[in-house]
């Protein structure tokens, strides 16, 4: 925080109307939000340069972790949190920063998903959540940027080229043919309506086609050929609605990128920065294990049996009922004529969702009654994959 105070001293004096400052702290809980934002944008170039000069981190105590304020990425990975018992305390929507009671050391901070990653870039972020799309344009292959979780599951969507399905493109259906079009010289080249301005010409550039010109807007882009201000856009697709109602289409070989959400940190933050690898581990493992536990279910089914391997053996000659490591077969005590006996097994199996009737299928063919079906929470393994893979990543 002290590299910060000059700033927050400035900021008071630009808009000592708006709030007092007593503590860097108070500056956030009381300032408005426009004087706040005007704030950091004024001072940005600045701090970015001062955090991070010679490769080191401004000196702060918390781990600053980047969440989308608004749009479709917002709900989903608070929600994300919230299923990993991570939930985001947040005392109203306008106020962009917030803490999650479970980590104390972390803070919160709710930014547009491309400032997330300048952010993260700047130093003034450490962890963050957006769209694999976001990293790769606004991140630029910077490789201070590591993935640390690469599929959250949600925000699933991909950059594509498309061109609309009428006139001189009616027969074109591949980037191939979309090149060759002799259409396309140094004076006439195609043009491109795209957002990702970084990403579009790279992609244009790797796939040779050298005649093109790009112009970008901030959203809407499908408008873009009918306008006649383009021949093809370059823009996100995902259910494909949008292209289609605009008479638009994909063409084999023109998908840029496969996105989703990802979680982001800067590699200098978790090197240098007290506490966060050991914060990004938690929440790793926690993203990780509740991940692997939405696409399974508990089975637990009774069974007749000799012994536990018996029905052991008899389970795991099904190919849908082997569990993640084997099912476990467990005695179930009743008494006869004063005895106690165990003829029945009690088996516990994980399924995934997808195969969970042909298992209750398979289970009762093999003689399984008693079937109950419940929802997983969390899978942890020994160790992450993706732990090790972010260890190595850093050289550790
Ligand atoms: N149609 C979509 N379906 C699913 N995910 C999408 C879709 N469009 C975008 N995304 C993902 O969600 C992220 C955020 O998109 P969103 O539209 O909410 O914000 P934005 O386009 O960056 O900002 P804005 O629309 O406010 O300019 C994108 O970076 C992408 O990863
Ligand atoms: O394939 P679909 O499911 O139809 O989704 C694709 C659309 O979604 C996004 O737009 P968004 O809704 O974010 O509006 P924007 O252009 O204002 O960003 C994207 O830019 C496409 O236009
Ligand atoms: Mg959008």
């Amino acid at each position: 925080m002290s590299l910060l105070q000059p700033y927050f001293q400035q900021c008071a004096t630009a808009f000592a109307p708006a709030f007092s400052i007593s503590s860097p702290h108070s500056f956030y809980v009381s300032v408005s939000k426009r004087s706040f934002i005007s704030c950091c944008t004024s001072q940005s170039q600045t701090a970015l340069v001062n955090a991070t000069i010679d490769g080191k981190i401004a000196e702060r105590d918390e781990i600053r972790f980047g969440l989308p304020s608004k749009g479709r990425m917002a709900a989903d990975s608070l929600d994300l949190l919230k299923d990993c018992q991570l939930s985001v305390k947040q005392v109203n929507p306008r106020q962009y920063v917030a803490q999650i009671p479970q980590i104390s050391n972390v803070e919160v901070w709710f930014q547009r998903p491309k400032d997330i990653v300048r952010k993260l870039l700047s130093g003034d972020l450490d962890l963050g959540i957006v769209g694999l799309d976001t990293v790769s344009e606004y991140g630029q292959g910077n490789e201070d940027l590591i993935i640390v979780h690469d599929a959250l599951e949600y925000g699933d969507c991909r950059l594509s080229l498309a061109i609309p399905k009428y006139g001189i493109f009616e027969n074109i259906n591949s980037l191939r043919e979309l090149a060759g079009m002799p259409q396309w010289t140094t004076e006439k080249p195609l043009r491109v309506a795209t957002g990702f301005t970084y990403l579009g010409p790279k992609f244009m550039q790797e796939n040779g086609l050298r005649h093109v010109t790009f112009s970008t807007a901030d959203g809407a882009l499908e408008a873009a050929p009918a306008m006649g201000i383009a021949d093809a856009i370059l823009d996100l697709v995902s259910s494909g609605t949008t292209l289609k109602e605009n008479n638009l289409k994909e063409i084999e070989g023109g998908v840029v990128l496969e996105s989703q959400a990802v979680l982001v940190a800067s590699r200098k933050a978790l090197i240098q920065r007290k506490g966060a690898l050991d914060t990004t581990h938690e929440i790793l493992e926690r993203f990780e294990a509740h991940l692997r536990a939405l696409g399974q279910f508990t089975v637990t089914a009774n069974m007749r049996g000799s012994s536990a391997e018996e029905v052991a053996e008899r389970v795991l000659s099904q190919p849908s009922l082997a569990g993640l490591q084997g099912p476990t077969v467990c005695p179930v005590f009743c008494k006869h004529d004063g005895k106690v006996a165990s003829n029945y097994f009690a088996i516990v199996i994980c399924v995934p969702k997808k195969a969970l009737y042909k298992s209750v299928q398979q289970l009762r063919a093999i003689g399984g009654s008693g079937v109950l079906i419940s929802p997983l929470t969390y899978i942890f393994d020994e160790e992450t994959p993706r732990w090790r893979e972010l260890l190595s990543k850093l050289g550790i």
